[in-house]
C-alpha cells in the first residue's frame, strides 16, 4: 500500500478533544472523512450551497501528488447532499485552511450539525502533461468517436 506522510495544520481546537483527526474508517478504505468544522447547526435549503470550514489545513507538498474532496455516497444519494465545485481539487502546494463547499441538491431542507463528516479527502498521483503540438494524430481504433458512440448494449 502506498502512503505518503500529510502535513496537517489543526485550525480548530475541536480536533483532539471533540473530535479525532481523520482516519481512514477500513483497512482499505480510500477516503478519510472530512469534518464540518461549524460553530452552529447549518441549515442548506433546497438547491443552497455553502462554503464549510473542515478545521485543517494540509500541505500535501510532493507536486507528484494532489488530493481531492469527494461527497459521501450515503450523504449525496440519500440526502442530495454533494459538493458545490463537483469535485474539490486541492494542489500539492496550497497551504491553505481546506474548504468543503456543501450543495443541497435536492428539494428538501438539510441540516448540517457541527462536527459532522461531511466529504471525504482522498490522495491520488499527479502526471504533469508537457504539451507537444502536432498536426495530426496516429490513428486509433476509436478515433473522433464518442459521447455513446460504442452504443449501450
Ligand atoms: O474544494 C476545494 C477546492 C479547492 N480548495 C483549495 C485548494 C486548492 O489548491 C485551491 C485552489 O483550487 P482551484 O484551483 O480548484 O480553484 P480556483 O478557482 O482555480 O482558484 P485559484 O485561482 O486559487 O487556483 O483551493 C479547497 O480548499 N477546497
Ligand atoms: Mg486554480
Amino acid at each position: 500500500m502506498n502512503t505518503h506522510r500529510l502535513q496537517v495544520r489543526v485550525l480548530d481546537s475541536r480536533f483532539g478533544t471533540e473530535w479525532p483527526l481523520p482516519a481512514y474508517a477500513t483497512a482499505h478504505s480510500a477516503g478519510l472523512d472530512l469534518r464540518a468544522a461549524l460553530t452552529e447547526p447549518l441549515q442548506l435549503g433546497p438547491g443552497e450551497t455553502a462554503l464549510v470550514p473542515s478545521g485543517l489545513a494540509i500541505h500535501i507538498a510532493d507536486p507528484g501528488l494532489c488530493a481531492v474532496i469527494l461527497p459521501r455516497s450515503g450523504l449525496g444519494h440519500r440526502h442530495g447532499i454533494v459538493l458545490g465545485n463537483g469535485t474539490g481539487l486541492i494542489d500539492a502546494d496550497y497551504q491553505g485552511p481546506l474548504m468543503i463547499s456543501l450543495w443541497n441538491r435536492s428539494d428538501s431542507r438539510f441540516a448540517i450539525m457541527p462536527g459532522d463528516r461531511v466529504a471525504q479527502l482522498v490522495l491520488l498521483p499527479v502526471v504533469r502533461a508537457v504539451l507537444q503540438v502536432v498536426d495530426t494524430f496516429e490513428t486509433s481504433a476509436r478515433g473522433e468517436g464518442g459521447f455513446g458512440h460504442t452504443g449501450v448494449r
